[in-house]
């Protein structure tokens, strides 16, 4: 069964206050959202594994931890996973980064694949798969099966505000999938937008509208 942590650290919530806020333009939206998935990262790297070491410091040897090397990949979906990879790569600098490119039909809702480039071990590294906004579910639930089917078996997904509906769908194809959200919303609109949502995240972000 997957987890849902809704991530209520108030620097968060206070910067998805002023990402959902329509007057915010494109340079502080995505400052925002850079800001914001370096904070989710914070968060979502809290279980990984320390190890005991000894460092000589200036004065003494102090026995201190470290963290275990472990592998981690990051799966931004195109195009405005991006605005979110560079914040965690802030973070996890070591990590590799893998590219799924996915837009929605308008009419149908429903996920294009158009672009895919992974690492190549992505079966030995934990995956953080990462898009702004979980809708309906069908990009998040599309990678995450494109990133199975190549080998991927420990993944996670890390997006800025869902609606309940994507939720449930990660939930029901991929119980192994924790979710890691800055807000669950009320639902979603007849165009399959996020209510209340903050709009087309590529569209703010890149200023194609
Ligand atoms: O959960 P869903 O209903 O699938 O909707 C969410 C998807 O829609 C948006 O992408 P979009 O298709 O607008 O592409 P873009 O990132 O290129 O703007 C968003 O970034 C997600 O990938
Ligand atoms: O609300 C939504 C739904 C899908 N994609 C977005 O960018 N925003
Ligand atoms: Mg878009």
């Amino acid at each position: 069964m997957s987890r849902v942590f809704v991530l209520d650290h108030p620097l968060i919530q206070h910067k998805l206050t002023k990402i959902r806020d329509k007057n915010t333009g494109t340079k502080e939206f995505r400052e925002l959202v850079d800001e914001v998935a370096m904070l989710m990262a914070f968060e979502i790297t809290r279980d990984l594994p320390l190890m005991d070491v000894e460092t000589e410091t200036p004065v003494t040897v102090a026995k201190t931890k470290e963290l275990v090397g472990k592998k981690i990949g990051l799966i931004p979906i195109l195009r405005a996973g991006l605005g979110m990879v560079e914040g965690v790569r802030k973070l996890i600098p070591a990590a590799k980064v893998g590219h799924v490119g996915l837009y929605r039909d308008p009419k149908t809702l429903k996920p294009v694949e158009y672009y895919i480039k992974l690492p190549s071990d992505i079966s030995d590294r934990e995956l953080i798969v990462i898009d702004p906004m979980l809708a309906t579910g069908g990009s998040a639930n599309d990678a995450i099966h494109s990133l199975k089917k190549r080998g991927a078996k420990n993944i996670k997904l890390m997006c800025l505000v869902a609606a309940p509906e994507g939720v449930d769908v990660i939930k029901e194809d991929h119980p192994d999938v924790d979710i890691y959200l800055g807000a669950i919303d009320d639902g979603l609109d007849e165009n399959g937008y996020i209510i209340p949502g903050l709009g087309d995240a590529g569209d703010r972000l890149f200023g194609t509208k």
